[in-house]
């Protein structure tokens, strides 16, 4: 989890705070699956079996996930096996899906301990096709920002082309997806921009020059510096600029390509591809502001003095379902200052043992924009995404309320699980698109009366196009609420359905810029950089509702 400790003391401007120094860890997966099913067992790769429950989050970026597995999956609203795999393993742990982005076979999933999501903010995701001269997304990068706990960082895969010869596109091609790939919001708006970027994939630079033979002796006689200084990638370090600052830890495991498929034997097929180090991960800081800088409040001084710590790098031999092998990496991201104050507080007892006790207290922080629509989630703990809810409710204030701090809601015997199991309450903010608070676990003790209602998963799929596939959750019951609506808490113009098909609704008739979330100016205020925003929120849908919303 984050160590917290007190560092320094800072007086920028008239403001006067305490920076404090804080880490989380990130487990990074890089794979090319080859079309393959997921195996039926990636709990090494996960690291769950020897790991000490400290990740924070995890990225997996995979590529060549069977698109046509994907169309199928989609018209029957599920979402790929790859993405059901990695949810199914990590919810137990307490992961939950942040994000996720497709583009055909390219896939980048973020997962995080639950009790992050209010402090994981301004999340976007961006896609780039560089295939067929940038017509077709069977190569390209996906990737996903956010601020986390005040920090931009920003995760990218890609799968750049293949083959010995075309050093060169790929490194074109990186650079078109830096160029391309740019963010709403003020601070960081391209991939650099960003405090920390990690930049992974099968970026499928190989071994220049020396013969098969040589390659394959100085792999079995684990001599692999002598491959380094021959790998495109490490060679294109020294000579393009775009790579400056990009950091990776020494290749102390064998190539990862070409196997054959259900071997650790390399390519024995008529290509014979010379074994390289395709699948990599690399880690870049913004640089750090000139000396001084931020002493009188600069932004740019305290986004500096992130340090990122490379725990492994290595190779995962034991899965052989595709042509390469999966590399995962883990780092400690330690930032200068913290900002952990949540948007939302919610107050809920240790215990709901009757219908009568589902009641919670909510407070906003006094910057934070509410929309009527903002809803507060009943989750089973182990839950996969923020749509996987047991129950909902309104995050309702009556008009008396408005001045009021506190507000409460109640959940009815409906919303409520039969049976007893571990809960928490999460606040979604509609304008924010994301949960903004959540409790620690309460236990839920009811009489038991027949049939469990905890969640089942599904996920929407909705398509731009052919070839970009953009994942968007969706509750987990067949239809939400359905024959059970919920009237709006305005009173004035009732809504059915749940909050996703509020949202989904209002994604749709909305085109206008998103607008600055107040977790921008949550994080400027205490001198984090101005963020962009995920919300989908603006525009005429918006106003009209806050008109009609007591507490705008
Ligand atoms: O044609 P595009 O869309 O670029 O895709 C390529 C081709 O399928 C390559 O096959 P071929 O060599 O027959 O052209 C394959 O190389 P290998 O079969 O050598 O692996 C590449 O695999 P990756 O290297 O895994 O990306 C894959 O990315």
């Amino acid at each position: 989890q984050c160590t917290l400790w007190l560092r320094d003391r800072v007086y920028p401007g008239d403001l006067y705070y305490y920076i404090t120094s804080f880490s989380i860890r990130v487990h990074i997966i890089t794979w090319n699956v080859g079309s393959a099913t997921p195996p039926d067992d990636i709990t090494s790769l996960l690291g769950l079996n020897v790991g000490d429950g400290n990740t924070d989050m995890y990225i997996i970026g995979l590529q060549e996930v069977n698109s046509m597995i994907n169309k199928r999956l989609k018209d029957a609203l599920f979402t790929d096996q790859w993405s059901e795999v990695c949810m199914e393993r990590l919810s137990p742990f307490g992961y939950v899906l942040v994000t996720s982005q497709r583009m055909q076979g390219v896939l980048l999933l973020v997962f995080a301990k639950y009790f992050h999501l209010p402090f994981l903010r301004g999340v976007q995701t961006e896609t780039t096709r560089t295939g067929l001269g940038g017509y077709w997304g069977n190569k390209g990068g996906v990737s996903a920002r956010m601020s986390v706990y005040g920090h931009t960082i920003c995760f990218l895969n890609c799968h750049l082309p293949a083959h010995m010869e075309n050093s060169d596109q790929r490194m074109e091609d990186f650079e078109s997806i830096l160029q391309q790939q740019q963010f709403e919001g003020q601070a960081a708006t391209g991939v650099l921009d960003h405090d920390v970027v990690f930049w992974f994939g099968d970026l499928n630079f190989r071994i220049d020059d020396l013969e098969m033979q040589v390659v394959k002796s100085a792999i079995d006689n684990n001599k692999f510096s002598i491959l380094w200084e021959k790998d495109q990638l490490n060679m294109a370090k020294d000579s393009e600029t775009v790579l400056e600052g990009f950091q990776e830890g020494p290749l102390k495991f064998p190539p990862t390509y070409k196997f054959d498929v259900g071997t650790n034997t390399y390519d024995t097929s008529g290509k014979k591809r010379k074994p390289a180090w395709t699948d990599r991960i690399l880690w870049r800081l913004r640089a750090t502001a000139p000396a001084g800088a931020g002493k009188r409040g600069s932004i740019s001084g305290l986004t500096s003095g992130a340090k990122v710590t490379q725990h492994n790098y290595r190779s995962h031999m034991e899965f052989t379902v595709s042509d390469h092998k999966p590399v995962s990496s883990i780092f400690t991201l330690q930032f200068p200052y913290k900002v952990d104050i949540p948007l939302v507080t919610i107050i809920v007892d240790d215990e709901w043992n009757s219908v009568a006790d589902a009641t919670a207290i909510f407070k906003l922080a006094p910057n934070y924009s509410r929309s009527s629509w903002d809803w507060i989630g009943l989750f089973k703990v182990g839950f996969k995404h923020y749509k996987d809810y047991v129950g909902y409710v309104w995050a309702k204030q009556e008009e008396s309320d408005f001045l009021r701090q506190e507000h409460q809601v109640t959940f009815t015997e409906e919303e409520l699980p039969k049976g007893s199991g571990d809960f928490i309450l999460g606040y979604y903010s509609n304008n924010m698109s994301s949960i903004v608070g959540v409790t620690e676990p309460f236990q839920i003790v009811l009489p038991t009366s027949g049939d469990d209602t905890s969640s089942s998963d599904s996920s929407d799929v909705t398509s731009e196009d052919d070839s970009t596939v953009v994942m968007k959750m969706r509750s987990r019951s067949p239809s939400p609420r359905k024959g059970k609506h919920r009237g709006h808490p305005s009173g004035s113009r009732s809504r059915s359905g749940s909050p996703y098909q509020a949202q989904m609704k209002e994604v749709d008739v909305t085109k206008a810029p998103p607008p600055s979330t107040t977790a921008e100016t949550d994080c400027k205020s205490i001198g984090g950089p101005a963020e962009g925003s995920s919300s989908h929120l603006s525009g005429p849908e918006e106003q009209e509702k806050n008109s009609q919303d007591p507490g705008v």
